[in-house]
């Protein structure tokens, strides 16, 4: 029998003006928050609206290769926390000499004052080892996982809750306190809970440690290394 589509399509008109505008001001007033945590627990309802966003995400085959570890236990919280102490430890020794000072005076997690940690997972066999669409690229599960992370922060950013991404962990220490099978691949580490105020730009911005990079110089057209702006005559 020959699929046919037209029953399961709907209208894919534009947003009104308004609707736009909330997308887009969720997307440019996200925020890695940090420091900003008040201490109030989420309600359920917000935890699961933020991940059925994430749900909501795309993935390679649909394979939604994702598990969401909540993570709210002091003690538990208080070991993520020492392993980012020493990971950060061992990342500062790594820098240049001048930039170690300003790497220690960053505060670079949220760990202990956001009330809800949750760690980001990636089952890299959910639906076989390869799959539509990773035969060539095993690694776009990893990347759906990423949309998954980026939809559930840009849900938080419009209920008014902060989320931070902490990679100043090593991965064997994640696994080990949050009893991580061997298998299944760490994409994220949140640190998530309400804020009542956020930076205007991105912190390490505003800190000096780094620039927004202009737009224009990231387009190519039609081949790598062809600005833009050079194309048009
Ligand atoms: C994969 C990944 C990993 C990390 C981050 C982000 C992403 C996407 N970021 C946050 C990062 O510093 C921040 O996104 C940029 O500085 C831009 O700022 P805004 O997110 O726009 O506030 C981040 N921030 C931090 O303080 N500690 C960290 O370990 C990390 N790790």
């Amino acid at each position: 029998m020959v699929f046919d589509p037209e029953p399961s399509l709907v209208a894919s008109a534009p947003f009104s003006e308004e609707e736009r505008a909330a997308v887009y001001r969720a997307i440019h007033t996200r925020r890695d928050v940090r420091d900003e945590f008040l201490p109030d627990e989420l309600s359920h309802e917000e935890v699961m609206r933020l991940l059925d966003a994430a749900h909501h995400a795309p993935s390679v085959g649909f394979m939604q290769p994702w598990n969401f570890l909540l993570i709210r236990d002091r003690g538990l919280r208080e070991a993520v926390h020492a392993a980012f102490e020493r990971a950060a430890e061992a990342e500062e020794a790594l820098l240049p000499q001048e930039r170690r000072a300003q790497y220690r005076s960053l505060k670079l997690q949220g760990i202990l004052k956001a009330p809800l940690n949750i760690c980001i997972t990636c089952d890299r066999s959910r639906q076989g080892r390869t799959g539509l669409g990773r035969t060539q690229q095993p690694e776009a599960d990893l990347l759906s996982t990423a949309c998954a992370v980026q939809n559930f922060w840009l849900a938080a950013r419009a209920e008014g809750i902060g989320v931070g991404w902490v990679s100043i962990l090593r991965e064997q220490d994640l696994r080990a306190i949050l009893d991580i099978p061997a298998d299944i691949a760490i994409v994220a580490y949140l640190c998530v809970g309400r804020v009542a105020k956020a930076y205007a730009q991105p912190e390490l911005e505003i800190r000096q440690w780094a620039k927004r990079l202009p737009l224009e110089e990231l387009i190519f057209s039609d081949r790598w290394g062809n600005r833009i702006n050079n194309s048009k005559g």
